[in-house]
Parts: C-alpha cells; sequence; structure tokens
C-alpha cells in the first residue's frame, strides 16, 4: 500500500488530481454541517444575483435560490450517484466477466453474446429507454447508467480472466481438489481486483457525466431537488442573459471529472506491476552511465571482449545494491569463458551491463570499461550500441519463451533479426533463416519456420533462441543459463552445438552458468564470480583439478559425479550476502572455514600468477607453486 502511494503521490498530476477531489469530496461531506442557505427555497425578488451579492457568495438563480448552497447539494448527489452507478456496474460486470471467462464454452458464449447486444445499442439511446421504461428520477437514473457501463466492465475483466483461467496456477489449484467458487474467489478474484479497480477509476468521470446529461434532460433529479445535471439544464434558457447560472455547475462537473480522470491514471499506472520497479519512469535507451573514475587504459590487445573493472549499481530509494563491484574477465575469439557462481552472484547484471541493457533506473554504471575489439562500449551513443547489440555480440537467454514473440512465427522472427542488421530482401532473409535453423539442427527446417514458438518443444526453442544468436554471424555470443531449463539430454545436445559453432566461425562466448559440470564440457577458462566480484579466474581443468579459492572448491564439491560410489554433497551453508550491505573484506568469510579475522579487514586483492589468479589470504591451492610445477 505504502508502494502505491509513493508511485501515485511521484505522478504529480495525479497527486493534484488527487488533491482537488479530496477539496471537493470534503466539501460534499461537510455541506450538511456548513451554514448554507436552504437550497430549494425560492426568493423570486432577488433573481439572477451576482457572484458575492450579500448572502450569497456565487449569486442566485432563475427562482432566486443560493447558487453556492445549490452548488453544494448538488456536487453531493452527483458524486453519490456517480460513485454507487460505478460500483454497481463494476460488482455486476466484474462477476459477469469471471463467470464468462473461468467457465469458457458454451456459458462464455451465451453470457459475452447478450453482452455483445447490450453493447449494440448506442449507450444514451439505451439508457434513455431504461430511464423511459422506470420513470424519471435519480435511482432510476443511476440504475441506467449503471446497466449501459455493465457491458465495459464485464467485457474487460472476462478477457483478463481467459488469460488467468489457462495458467499453471489455476491448473494447480484444480489439481489440490479445490472447487470453482474456491478457485474463482481465491486464485481469479486477487489477480482481477486491480484490473476492475483500474477500470473503475477511470470511468467513475465518464458516469457522473453521464447521470448528469440524463438530469440535464429532465430524466434524473426532479425539481426542486438539485444535481450538477439538473442545475445546467434549469440554467440552459439563461445561458446567455446569465451565463454564471450554466458557468458554476458547468465549472464544478469540470472539476470533478478531470480530477476523477488525473487521479484514475495515476491509480492505473501505479498498481500496474510492470511499472513499479521502473517508478514510472521510462527506461533509458541504454544503462546510465555515472563514472567515479576515470576510464581504464586498454590493455587486453587480442581479447574481442573486455571487462576492466565493471561496476554496476542499483540505486533504488535511499539504497545502494553493489551487483558487480569492478569485474575485469577477457575473451578472445574462438575461446569459450565460463562465468560461474550462485543466483544473485551478478553473473546477469555483468553480462547485460556489456551492452547498456541494465534498466535504468534503477540501474547505474559507476565505474569500468567494457571493450569490444578495444573500443569502450560504456557510455558509448546510443546508435552504437544498437549497431552492436545483436549484430556484433548476441545473447542467448534462459527461457527462449520469455524472449521469443508468441504471436509472429520463429521465420518471421528470425527475419526480423537478420533485416535489422543486413540490407537484404524478404525471400533472401527467410531462405537466410531457413539456413539457420538447419545450422542448429532443427529438423524439416522449411517448415518449421512456419511454426509458432509454443509449437516447438523447449529445446527447439533454444535452438530458435542460438539460430537467432547466429543470425548475423556475431563476434561474441553472451549465453545467459541457456541450458538450465533443459533435460540433461537436449541440454547435452546444445552444449555440442555451441562448440561446434564456435570451433567452426571463431566465436567468443561468454557461458553463465552455475553448474561445474557445464563448465568442464564446454568452456576454456572459468571466472568464479562471488557477491558481485570475481574470486578466481583461471584455465578450466586447472580450476577443477586444483581450486584456489574456497568458494570455488565448495561450489565443485556440490556437484555430483557419476560413476563416483557413495559421496556426500557437500552444501555451502549459509547464503550470500545482500549486496546493497556488504560488509568491508572478503564478501565469502562468514560462510568460509579457513576464514580468519585479517579476511574481513579492508579490500583483498586479486593475486595473479599465469593465467591463474585468486582473491583470498588463504587459498586451497598455491597458485605460484602451480605454476612452477
Ligand atoms: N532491479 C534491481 N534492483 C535491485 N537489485 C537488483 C535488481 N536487479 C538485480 N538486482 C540484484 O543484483 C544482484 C545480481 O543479480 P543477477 O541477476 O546478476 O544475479 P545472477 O548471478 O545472474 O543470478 P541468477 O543465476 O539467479 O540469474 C542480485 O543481488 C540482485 O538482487
Amino acid at each position: 500500500m505504502s508502494q502505491f502511494l509513493t508511485l501515485l503521490l511521484r505522478n504529480r498530476l495525479a497527486a493534484a488530481g488527487g488533491v482537488v477531489l479530496l477539496i471537493v469530496l470534503a466539501l460534499a461531506l461537510l455541506t450538511p454541517v456548513l451554514p448554507l442557505a436552504n437550497p430549494d427555497a425560492t426568493d423570486t425578488a432577488n433573481r439572477f444575483q451576482p457572484v458575492l451579492s450579500a448572502g450569497h457568495l456565487l449569486g442566485t438563480d432563475h427562482l432566486g435560490r443560493d447558487q453556492l448552497s445549490r452548488l453544494l447539494w448538488g456536487t453531493r448527489l452527483s458524486l453519490a450517484v456517480g460513485i454507487a452507478a460505478a460500483v454497481f456496474a463494476a460488482s455486476i460486470g466484474a462477476a459477469i466477466g469471471i463467470i464468462a471467462g473461468y467457465f469458457g464454452g458454451r456459458t462464455d458464449n451465451l453470457i459475452m453474446r447478450g453482452v455483445d447486444m447490450l453493447m449494440a445499442f448506442p449507450y444514451i439511446l439505451l439508457a434513455l429507454a431504461i430511464v423511459a421504461a422506470l420513470g424519471p428520477g435519480l435511482v432510476n437514473a443511476l440504475i441506467a447508467v449503471a446497466a449501459v457501463n455493465v457491458p465495459f466492465f464485464a467485457r474487460n475483466i472476462r478477457g483478463v480472466t481467459v488469460g488467468l483461467a489457462h495458467k499453471e496456477f489455476i491448473d494447480a489449484a484444480r489439481l489440490a481438489g479445490l472447487g470453482h467458487t474456491r478457485i474463482i474467489f481465491s486464485e481469479i478474484l486477487p489477480n482481477v481486483v486491480p484490473v476492475i479497480v483500474i477500470a473503475m477509476s477511470t470511468t467513475i468521470g465518464w458516469m457522473i457525466l453521464e447521470t448528469a446529461g440524463l438530469s440535464f434532460l429532465g430524466l434524473g433529479s426532479q425539481p426542486p431537488q438539485a444535481d450538477l445535471g439538473s442545475m445546467l439544464g434549469e440554467a440552459r434558457g439563461a445561458l446567455i442573459t446569465h451565463p454564471l447560472t450554466s458557468v458554476v455547475p458547468g465549472a464544478m462537473i469540470l472539476v470533478i471529472v478531470m480530477g476523477i480522470n488525473l487521479l484514475g491514471d495515476g491509480v492505473r499506472d501505479a498498481l500496474d506491476p510492470r511499472l513499479r520497479s521502473g517508478a514510472l519512469a521510462r527506461p533509458m535507451a541504454a544503462t546510465r552511465v555515472a563514472r567515479r573514475a576515470p576510464v581504464p587504459q586498454n590493455e587486453d590487445a587480442g581479447a574481442v571482449l573486455a571487462l576492466q573493472g565493471l561496476e554496476t549499481q542499483f540505486h533504488v530509494k535511499d539504497r545502494v545494491y553493489k551487483a558487480v563491484g569492478g569485474v575485469s574477465l577477457q575473451v578472445k575469439p574462438g575461446e569459450c569463458l565460463g562465468l560461474i557462481g550462485e543466483s544473485g552472484s551478478g553473473k546477469s547484471v555483468t553480462a547485460l551491463s556489456v551492452m547498456g541493457l541494465v534498466a535504468s533506473p534503477p540501474g547505474v554504471i559507476t565505474a569500468g570499461a567494457a571493450r569490444y575489439d578495444g573500443a569502450d562500449l560504456i557510455g558509448a551513443p546510443y546508435e552504437t550500441l544498437r549497431h552492436l547489440r545483436g549484430n556484433r555480440i548476441a545473447y542467448i537467454f534462459q527461457d527462449p519463451q520469455a524472449t521469443l514473440h508468441p504471436l509472429y512465427r520463429v521465420g518471421d522472427q528470425l527475419v526480423e533479426a537478420i533485416r535489422s542488421h543486413r540490407p537484404l530482401s524478404k525471400s533472401e532473409a527467410w531462405a537466410r533463416a531457413v539456413e539457420l535453423l538447419k545450422q542448429v539442427r532443427i529438423p524439416n527446417p522449411e517448415s518449421r519456420a512456419t511454426s509458432f514458438p509454443h509449437e516447438m518443444s523447449g529445446g527447439m526453442r533454444q535452438r530458435v533462441g542460438i539460430a537467432m544468436a547466429m543470425a548475423n554471424n556475431p563476434d561474441v555470443i553472451i549465453a545467459d543459463e541457456p541450458t538450465t531449463a533443459l533435460d540433461v539430454t537436449v541440454q547435452a545436445q546444445i552444449l555440442s552445438l555451441l562448440n561446434e559453432l564456435r570451433r567452426e566461425r571463431g566465436l567468443a562466448i561468454v557461458f553463465i552458468t552455475h553448474d561445474f559440470g557445464v563448465v568442464a564440457q564446454l568452456c576454456d577458462r572459468v571466472a568464479v564470480m562471488y557477491a558481485g566480484r570475481i574470486v578466481e579466474q583461471g584455465p578450466t581443468e586447472a580450476v577443477l583439478a586444483a581450486p584456489a579459492h574456497p568458494y570455488t572448491r565448495r561450489l565443485i564439491a556440490c556437484v555430483p559425479e557419476l560413476g563416483e560410489g557413495r559421496r556426500k554433497l557437500e552444501a555451502i551453508p549459509g547464503l550470500p550476502p545482500a549486496v546493497d550491505r556488504l560488509d568491508p573484506g572478503c564478501a565469502f568469510a562468514p560462510r568460509c572455514l579457513k576464514a580468519q579475522a585479517v579476511c574481513k579487514q579492508g579490500d583483498i586483492a586479486l593475486a595473479e600468477e599465469g593465467a591463474r589468479v585468486v582473491r583470498c589470504l588463504f587459498p586451497e591451492t598455491d597458485i605460484r607453486l602451480e605454476q612452477s610445477v
């Protein structure tokens, strides 16, 4: 709730709308206790008194009634009717929508065709017809306005419910034996409430206008009772001679409806979960760069991709999450570097920082360089990054289902990836797409190119992900846990495919994983990450045979090996530290069996010996001796 209010208040227009509405609501609530004249008391001797005349702050109307009093009593009534109509329409419409969307099939068909019929009438005619049938009066106007708005809510909520009804958590609730009513109330309803609130907040203003419209036509509130619409209707005759009597209720309607609409837009934005993390700010095209230190000199002449002291942080309110705390890595053409670490160690943020893909806000790159062919990409112009993204440096992500567009055929998506960097015709690009699918060993690529992502298996979709990454013959592929969601046989196929591709084409691969087994299979070198920093780096065989950092040793000990006989798998006790509260010294010290007091005092430098690097005061293996052997 407090997050919702913070987001809402951050939106200045919504906050202004809210303040205006609060004032109007407070006035409406206080009306009975305010020292106002009787709103219905006529005084024809004092008709059309101007503003600020004696005893009449806003003057009088054509019957000499006090305008201020009628305005406040009328506002009270209009707000009550508008809000009540919105609540009725939302409740009935949402119930209809949930039932239709949840049960689907014939129930859905019957209900929604009825709703369609209601929507086929122009709404004002429908409202007029309902009032004509029920007779004029404010309650009947309320019923009419609510009735004509029911279809709007029903259609909206039905659409959301259809999407929810096929989600796995609903299947899980069914499997757990819950009945329909229970599922609707405990699983569906909580998920549609935000949509109902959003729809209501954006339609209350509309309903107040509709009620005012009916009263204006004489079908709503009946004389002498005032509401904003009837005040306007009565003032119509004197619009030219005494415009004040129309301006007063008209201005109030404008203020209320504007206030509701501004607040409604703000409520919608603040309730939309997709907007929350970005705090309503549009993410920048590339990660924000605010370096605290000069750009490091280029030292890795042979590397196609080199990170030097890269630091990426998340600035969330007054907290600073140091997700990447000075990472240096290099990868040469044809080389595969494994980047390994527990969940949350900063592997993905490191990978995304290279191409400025960390969302800002809240992400900020605060130091270091990411060099492609020697040129620093941190803070490079957006056009340079856009040219390189997917062209020279490509990504493969863990879940291709999430990265492939569900509504386009995979061939078309490949064509788009190709044509965004190469001036090929559609048919040439299609031929290349089919060729790519063939290269990633998709059987029958011509017909598979016309499949949608959901028509493929997980392994096949990941092959499409790889084909997409290969589309423009990149120099570097950053693969972020591309095999984690796959079973071991498919995983092995994907790994050997990547291996072949890099050998055939001299591709450099940065392979992110938390599985040392995968590193052993594919990577020439491995870098171990912990709490945003590299703690060890070296050739895979050497690191696997004699890990130097206690964390690396314990990570390796977590991997079960077939045919190894019975062995106790050693889990690492404790959890990785929160990166917004990192203590000085080694971040692994609290979980390390070898840690001593000195490990917790100040920064520990990386010790380097030949190809091996370790950040530890008491390493498991002396890498200097290793090198001399
Ligand atoms: N938007 C964000 N706001 C605050 N902290 C964030 C945000 N995104 C990531 N982080 C933090 O950055 C750190 C690094 O996250 P990252 O996703 O890089 O980890 P990872 O090693 O790739 O983990 P996994 O293997 O689970 O993908 C984590 O502590 C995470 O909580």
